[in-house]
């Protein structure tokens, strides 16, 4: 039987100062009750066959007796075989042995050495190792057994008297513990560099502190030993605490220490642990203690004492305005502040002559402010373009922008998606990448939608969020595509899309029940917004075609439902257009649909009704400028600052200075661009970025107006308008949308009902306004805006729309 023992431990002992760390040292290996691994059970059963091969049979040595050999000479096969014929075969001459001995370490000659030179000490080196790796119980009964086979205590002609390991100094039989069965804590688990370093180091100091501790026990081998070591720890320890120190040093300078409150004195006082009597200090050291801290002596009074030992201190910070007894007696807002110093100094300088010129009853409020934006010399170069002319010459396409609304989930993003990609505006290579990421993320339907929905909410959520914008042309116009979001929670933004449209898409989800469900929705609410933020044309796009097998059943009864609840919101029959279609596949988007079931439609595809729409109302393009923010952000190194938003009226050009209001604040344009090219100028019904000089980015917020210095845009506090009810309106607390522009409000005053067609007033002062009916309000706001005549704005009450107006004054 082969020994059971802690004997493995003993193999991952590393004797020598330069053997290297190894994982073995803190992972047990998987041992059986034997003790033994499979390995090392494989491992001894394969020598033993060599052992057997190697002895003469005349010694007929046991298989026990050549596995306990094996196993005490760590399975060498020559040690094993020159043992058991020394055991057995006694006429042999011994000579031979040193020979086939490897080659001993340092430490094993030094240890050799001890044992030689002091008999008397070479008591049981290997019951010594055993006395201190028989320390786990589970290892207790295996190296008993062990003991007693194996270690009898060495006569100067056993066998094991000259093995190295059977003469180790105690002072280095720590390392040969039991090692705990699972890494040790503190390490981190113990398997990772740092671990394994942080462990090496560990170990090494303690071999190091057991070597102190022994070192004037043993001979003169040893202690060369341990001076070598010593030495060794002691450019160690200096080098490490030289390290340190510098360590420590750069990290306090890198982060110095906050002062935490130190405890105050009379709380070191308490302290339980009696401290012994203190005998005379040959030298005198310095208090170490710490000083209360400024905030502790704050609090809890100054302790005289500590107050002197304080000041013997260089460290010591003194409260601000400490020093100052009057400091609660003095006001520190006698004299102006640094604000008004610099806002009177700017007051001084020119005012504004087109602000100035137009003075309303909120001016006054925002008088500072006007007198704060004088600069109107341009810091970019203009080219004094006449851009009216300009945009005349240019030939342009006719330009439209559309608003694409509907019901959450009716297929808005892809229908716009599929358009982009089949009129090749999106790459195949595009489209293929986004079909991969939203496969990987389990949305692979959702693929064409993500060409528009491009943030990760969106994309994760599977719904838009804000406007996206996009664009495409047709052999007559240039469109730009503005897909709104069809959840509820998400209106704001769809106004804000919807006041920059000249016409709207309107999306219907043509499968079972989901075209009813919308009804309920927000189909309805989209259409009632954009009529009343002035759309008049309407494309209503059947979608979905597909699931309903492009039954014309279908089409026809959403068609007229839809008919007949949009000429009710004051839509003309005439400019409502239904198409079928099915924006997955593709269907009678670009191309005409294929499917056999559709062949009772013959009418234009999609982008062919797109195309065929009237032309957009006359632009205001000679009027002065109205450019609605509809974002601001940052353009990039050279831009720091850039706007975008549409022209509601008027042009601009490179060089121009426009007036951000409520801000009331200048900028120069230095540069400007329509889709995302490079242009001098813009004119109204365009969707420009401009990059601004010469302005605090905190003046511009979404919804302001950026407009002509010399007809600026008036700022109201209250006005009258004429609303569409969608809800019961009474005098109440509103929210008013003007595109991006959010502000409160209240409708103060209910002043008439009015007739739907012919405007005339019905009954003034009603008590109520009723669902679709017309009326004209008041609306006080909070604060002013900049708003004015023939402006459209909606009034929406918790989350609800209630009403769409123009205003009137
Ligand atoms: N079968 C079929 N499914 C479609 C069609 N169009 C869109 N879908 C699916 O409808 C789901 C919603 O599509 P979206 O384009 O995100 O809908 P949306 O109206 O833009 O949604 P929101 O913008 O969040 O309101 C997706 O899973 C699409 O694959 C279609 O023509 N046929």
């Amino acid at each position: 039987m082969p020994p059971k023992s802690g004997h493995l431990r003993a193999k991952n002992v590393g004797y020598d100062d330069d053997d290297g760390y190894s994982d073995d040292d803190y992972y047990e290996e998987e041992q059986s009750g034997d003790g033994m691994t499979d390995e090392d059970r494989e491992q001894l059963r394969i020598n033993t066959a060599k052992v057997k091969e190697s002895l003469d049979p005349s010694i007929g040595a046991t298989d026990a007796e050549i596995q306990e050999s094996l196993w005490h000479y760590y399975f060498d096969v020559g040690k094993t075989v020159t043992y058991l014929k020394n055991k057995l075969a006694p006429a042999q001459p011994k000579t031979e042995q040193p020979k086939k001995q490897k080659a001993v370490s340092r430490f094993d000659q030094a240890a050799a050495g001890v044992e030689q030179s002091t008999p008397g000490k070479q008591s049981s080196s290997a019951a010594r190792i055993l006395e201190s790796t028989c320390t786990a119980p589970s290892m207790g009964s295996a190296l008993s057994t062990l003991s007693v086979m194996s270690f009898k205590a060495p006569q100067q002609t056993d066998f094991f008297w000259d093995t190295p390991w059977g003469n180790v100094p105690r002072h280095r039989l720590g390392q040969i513990s039991v090692e705990p069965r699972f890494p040790r804590g503190g390490l981190l688990g113990g398997s990772t560099k740092l671990a394994k370093l942080a462990a090496a180091r560990k170990k090494k100091q303690e071999e190091a502190r057991s070597m102190e501790g022994d070192a004037t026990g043993t001979d003169t081998a040893v202690a060369l030993l341990d001076r070598l070591s010593l030495k060794n720890k002691e450019r160690t320890t200096t080098s490490d605490t030289r390290g340190q120190d510098a360590e420590r040093k750069s990290f306090t300078k890198k982060y110095p220490r906050k002062r935490s409150p130190s405890p105050p004195p009379a709380a070191l006082e308490t302290e339980e642990i009696p401290l012994p009597e203190p005998t005379q200090p040959a030298i005198s050291f310095p208090n170490l203690r710490a000083n209360p801290s400024m905030f502790a002596s704050t609090l809890c009074g100054k302790d005289e004492q500590g107050a002197q030992e304080q000041a013997v201190g260089s460290s010591t910070f003194p409260i601000p305005y400490a020093a100052f007894h009057s400091f609660e007696d003095a006001n520190p807002f006698a004299g102006p502040s640094p604000d008004d110093i610099v806002r009177k100094a700017q007051a001084r300088r020119n005012k504004p002559k087109a602000a100035q010129s137009k003075k309303t009853t909120g001016e006054k409020l925002i008088e500072p402010m006007t007198k704060l934006t004088v600069d109107e010399t341009p810091r970019v170069k203009s080219k004094n373009l006449n851009v009216v002319q300009e945009f005349e010459k240019s030939g342009m396409k006719r330009m439209a922008n559309f608003v694409v609304i509907g019901h959450v989930d009716h297929g808005k993003s892809t229908l716009m998606g599929r358009l982009l990609y089949d009129l090749k505006v999106i790459d195949q290579r595009s489209i293929d990448k986004l079909r991969k990421e939203a496969e990987t993320i389990g949305k692979s339907s959702f693929a064409l939608a993500w060409v528009m929905d491009q943030t990760s909410e969106e994309r994760s959520r599977g719904v838009t969020v804000d406007i996206a914008t996009n664009y495409f042309e047709t052999e007559q116009t240039r469109f730009t595509i503005l897909d709104a979001p069809g959840h509820k929670d998400f209106i704001p933004n769809m106004i804000a899309g919807a006041s920059q449209a000249d016409f709207a898409v309107l999306v219907i989800d043509a499968s079972t029940n989901s075209f009813e469900s919308g009804l309920k929705g927000q189909t309805k609410e989209h259409a009632l917004l954009v009529r009343s933020m002035g759309v008049q044309r309407l494309v209503v796009a059947v979608n979905k075609m597909d699931t309903v097998s492009w039954l014309q059943d279908r089409f026809d009864e959403i068609s007229q439902q839809m008919s007949t609840f949009l000429v009710s919101a004051s839509f003309s029959a005439k400019t409502i257009t239904f198409i079928p279609c099915a924006g997955l596949t593709g269907e009678n988007v670009t191309r005409k649909v294929e499917d056999p079931n559709a062949t009772w439609y013959t009418g234009p595809t999609l982008v062919a009704a797109l195309d065929s729409s009237e032309p957009a109302a006359k632009r205001n393009i000679e009027k002065p400028l109205r450019l609605t923010i509809g974002d601001v952000f940052r353009g990039g190194i050279t831009n720091p600052i850039s706007i975008s938003g549409r022209i509601d009226a008027g042009s601009l050009q490179i060089g121009d200075t426009i007036l951000a209001m409520p801000a009331a604040e200048t900028a120069s344009i230095k540069g400007l661009e329509v889709e995302n090219e490079p242009v001098d100028w813009a004119v109204a019904g365009q969707i420009p970025t401009l990059h601004l000089a010469d302005i605090d980015p905190v003046h511009l917020r979404l919804g302001d107006i950026a407009c002509d210095p010399k007809a600026p845009i008036t700022l109201v506090k209250s006005f009258t308008c004429k609303i569409l009810a969608f809800e019961h309106v009474l005098p109440m607390s509103v929210d008013v949308f003007r595109g991006r522009l959010q502000a409160e409000g209240k409708v103060t005053r209910l002043v008439a009902t009015l007739n739907k067609t012919s405007g005339e007033v019905v009954k003034n002062k009603p008590r109520i306004v009723k669902p679709a009916e017309v009326a004209r309000v008041v609306v006080e706001l909070e604060r002013e805006l900049p708003l004015e005549k023939g402006t459209r704005v909606v009034l929406r009450e918790g989350g609800n729309t209630v009403a769409a107006g123009l205003l009137e004054g």
